[in-house]
């Protein structure tokens, strides 16, 4: 937990650069770790907790807000507080964190940026928004001209335990079972293995983690149905010590992440998110960039400790 719970600062804390943090409990623990903490003390950096039962003014003075909680209320709260203390970092604007909550504005910078270059292709995969009336499901895949299997995503990605439960689709009938408002988007065989490209303001870390296995034309054709799966590329997915074909393993190269970084810090206004790219199976440099988060589970980055701490004094030193 912090070592400065909620209240006022101690003349002591004077020098320190304040970081205010309103987080939920899972985040914090994941992320505040005492490693973090002790590590951000040494570099004079004091972690808070924002108590969301006093107004913000109140309390710090903070010079970074850290957060990510959901709802409308809170929101408002951080834009007020944005307008009236120009001087504090919010990490990141709440307007630009709701781009994030839609799965089809989500990848629409990366469909927009048409990132092509000597070191690869990326773009996202075709997907159809479904807003009601699961019925015109069928019909509206067959117009749009979607290739099955399809994955079928909850359009709304705010965090939510709904919002991370996911179906793969094998024939077009069955679409009618799924739930509206979801994205359906084009399965890509990539063999197995997605990589998690965590952005910290300008640094780049990447992890290799395991996904759904390929999909092949004669399993296509011999299964029907809609089926649930559950988070496949969680943490516990590791697949960076794994014994990998090298084609499937080897990482995307780093020129092009940086592009794809320094573009999407941009064009979305956010400094705190990672998203999931995989690598079309039997290509070397076709990648499809799947999911962006914000704020994401950054306790399973290597090496986070330090490069939270530098990202955090670089911004107080602008
Ligand atoms: O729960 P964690 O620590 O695994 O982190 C989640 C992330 O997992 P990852 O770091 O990619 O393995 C997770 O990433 P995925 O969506 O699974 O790719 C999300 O970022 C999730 O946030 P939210 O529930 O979408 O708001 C993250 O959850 P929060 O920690 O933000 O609640
Ligand atoms: N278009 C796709 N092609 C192949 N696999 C996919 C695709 N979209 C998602 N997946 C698989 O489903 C998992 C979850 O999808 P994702 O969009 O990342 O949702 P979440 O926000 O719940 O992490 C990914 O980690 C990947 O294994
Ligand atoms: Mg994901
Ligand atoms: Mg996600």
């Amino acid at each position: 937990m912090s070592q400065c719970s909620v209240g006022a600062l101690r003349p002591e804390h004077k020098n320190f650069v304040v970081v205010g943090y309103a987080l939920t409990s899972k985040k914090i623990k994941s992320f505040l770790q005492p490693k973090l903490e002790g590590l951000a003390r040494n570099k004079g950096i004091l972690f808070v907790a924002i108590d969301q039962n006093r107004p913000l003014s109140d309390q710090g003075p903070f010079d970074i807000v850290l957060h990510k909680l959901t709802g409308k209320e809170w929101r408002q709260i951080l834009e007020e507080y944005r307008r009236t203390h120009p001087e504090v970092t919010v990490l990141d604007p709440p307007d630009a964190i709701l781009h994030l909550h839609n799965r089809q504005s989500m990848l629409q910078c990366v469909a927009d940026m048409n990132l092509s270059n000597s070191y690869g292709i990326v773009g996202v995969p075709r997907q159809l928004v479904i807003k009601r009336d699961a019925s015109s499901i069928p019909d509206a895949v067959a117009k749009a001209g979607l290739t099955l299997p399809l994955v079928a995503k909850p359009l709304v990605a705010d965090g939510s335990a709904k919002s991370h439960e996911l179906s793969l689709a094998y024939d077009q009938y069955s679409l009618q079972k799924l739930e509206p408002p979801l994205v359906l988007q084009e399965f890509v065989n990539h063999g197995g293995v997605l990589f998690k490209v965590y952005i910290v303001g300008e640094a780049i870390k990447v992890v290799r983690r395991f996904s759904l296995p390929d999909v092949s034309k004669r399993e296509l054709a011999k299964n029907a149905g809609v089926f649930r799966f559950p988070r496949v590329s969680c943490a516990a997915a590791s697949a960076d010590d794994a014994d990998l074909d090298p084609s499937v393993a080897e990482l995307p190269p780093r020129p092009l992440l940086e592009r794809l970084a320094k573009e999407l810090r941009c064009r979305l206004g956010l400094r705190l998110f990672n998203l999931d790219i995989i690598r079309e199976h039997g290509t070397r440099d076709h990648f499809y960039v799947i999911d962006i988060n914000y704020f994401p589970g950054y306790g399973k980055m290597p090496g986070y400790e330090h490069i939270f701490t530098d990202f955090l004094l670089s911004l107080v030193q602008s």
